[in-house]
């Protein structure tokens, strides 16, 4: 009896449930087919049968990312078929790349569209762990940004920078002591370690007024904590495969705890430091984590907020660097025919000095050329993500609302347009004048990079 009754149940259920699943999928099928329409003027990669339908270019995208290139190795690729606007398909979402300069311009200065609030989540909050969480770089609330940008812009005006000049020469002259030591001819390291340390060291004494000394001391748990975390981030950007598979659970927790880490490290620096700027005020340092903790004790703000932010200079002002001064010595290695001119000028504006000031800074105009060619090759930051909050045309393509926009400093550094052999290292082609819209390793318009002077004087320090 009991069995009479449940397939009588079953079948009573089975056309209503098929009915449905038919009538949602044709649904879906015609939303995405008007989707499609919408973006059908705009040149691409194809998407071919039924799996590329639902995943789009997912595919290549894997096959890109597994043998080591990265996503912008795509935009020049496609470029070359697709030409300067064109679109790509990622699940059901397709994302528009551009390297047109005016496009650029209009997108990041003119009309400032927000960051993907999505993909910038991920850095806030990887693996829904709060790590940036809505600091600097990951606000995508227009209000809640400007209001941040607002405290800490003078922090990084060139001025004050100059006044921690002395720092910047003593932690690099560190790491000369240190390579110095180890250059016998016999032992091997890895000089991107090396600098990352050194860069680790300079944004922990330049902004936040606390020496970790990584550089002699690189185990120290606080230097650990930092590289977890940024491997974390990393891994939740570009290794869905990583993200996916159960069995990373465990590699996870571990990522987890090396975020919750550093974040408590942060609390305690910022309550000691208010604790200190109630004590006495004037002796405290004058750097970026009082501007932090002076504005958490006026405005009331909760200190959650301010660790984000805590966190984001470590991260945005450390790696970036560090990345970019290793890849300008591989470059250095690679084309030694360079080499005699940029010696000739170090040496002619520093001479035997062993401090160096701004002055000189200004007049190492070649070694300029050569860090500027290095971010156009290998910028750290290779793509900025913003979404449309209107219609708008690239050329004559109209680009509809709430569309997804690549740009990449990377793949519009190498255009032959405005770069003629892109792939050569030629600093020269930086002592004339370069459309802006056309190099942007910085970003541009208002959310442009905040830490710029202080990642050029860190560099050029080192170079010289
Ligand atoms: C060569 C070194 C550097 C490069 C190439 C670089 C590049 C960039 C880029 C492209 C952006 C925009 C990111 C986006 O729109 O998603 C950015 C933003 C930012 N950078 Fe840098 N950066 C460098 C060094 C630094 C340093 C040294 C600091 C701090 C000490 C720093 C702090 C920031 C912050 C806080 C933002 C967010 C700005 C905002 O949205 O208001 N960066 N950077």
């Amino acid at each position: 009896m009991d069995f009479l009754l449940f397939e009588f149940n079953f079948s009573s259920y089975l056309i209503p449930s098929a009915c449905l699943i038919v009538f949602l999928l044709a649904y879906f099928t015609f939303k995405q087919y008007l989707y499609r329409q919408k973006y059908s003027h705009i040149p691409g990669p194809p998407t071919e049968g039924i799996l590329e339908f639902f995943f789009g270019n997912f595919n290549t995208i894997v096959k890109c990312l597994t043998e080591k290139n990265i996503i912008p190795d795509l935009y020049v690729q496609w470029s070359k078929k697709y030409g300067s606007v064109f679109k790509f398909q990622i699940f059901m979402k397709y994302v528009i790349v551009t390297n047109e300069p005016n496009a650029i311009k209009e997108i990041l200065i003119n009309k400032n569209y927000p960051k993907n609030e999505k993909i910038y989540s991920k850095i806030g909050f990887p693996f829904n762990e709060r790590f940036m969480g809505l600091g600097l770089v990951t606000e995508t609330n227009g209000g809640q940004w400007r209001k941040r940008r607002q405290i800490f812009n003078p922090g990084f005006h060139r001025s004050v920078l100059i006044n921690c000049l002395s720092q910047f020469n003593e932690k690099t002259d560190q790491l000369m002591e240190k390579l110095y030591k180890l250059a016998d001819g016999k032992t091997e390291i890895s000089l991107f370690k090396e600098i990352n340390r050194m860069t680790l060291d300079i944004i922990s004494s330049v902004a936040f007024g606390f020496c970790i000394d990584s550089i002699n001391f690189p185990d120290n748990q606080f230097s650990l904590n930092i590289i977890g975390s940024f491997e974390a981030v990393n891994r939740c950007l570009t290794d869905p495969l990583f993200m996916m598979n159960p069995l990373n659970y465990w590699k996870k927790q571990k990522y987890k705890k090396y975020i919750r880490d550093l974040r408590n490290f942060a609390r305690v620096e910022i309550l000691d430091r208010l604790r200190d700027l109630h004590q006495n005020e004037t002796s405290v340092p004058d750097d970026i984590l009082t501007a932090i903790v002076n504005k958490c004790k006026d405005d009331k703000i909760e200190i959650e907020s301010f660790i984000d932010d805590f966190i984001t200079f470590f991260n945005a002002g450390q790696e970036t660097t560090a990345n970019s001064i290793a890849f300008c010595f591989l470059e250095l290695g690679k084309n030694t025919h360079i080499l005699p001119r940029l010696r000739e000028e170090i040496d002619s504006v520093l001479g035997a000095k062993k401090e160096i000031s701004l002055d000189d800074l200004t007049k190492l105009e070649y070694t300029e050329c050569v860090f500027k060619e290095t971010l156009r090759l290998w910028p750290p930051a290779p793509e900025i993500l913003r979404v449309s909050t209107d219609d708008f045309y690239i050329n004559d393509f109209k680009i509809p609302k709430n569309t997804q926009i690549n740009l990449s400093p990377y793949f519009s550094g190498r255009n032959e347009k405005y770069f003629p052999n892109p792939d050569k290292f030629i600093p020269e082609r930086f002592l004339n004048e370069i459309s802006s819209y056309a190099y942007f390793p910085f970003s541009l318009g208002p959310r442009n990079c905040i830490g710029r002077n202080f990642a050029m004087i860190e560099s050029k320090i080192f170079m010289s």
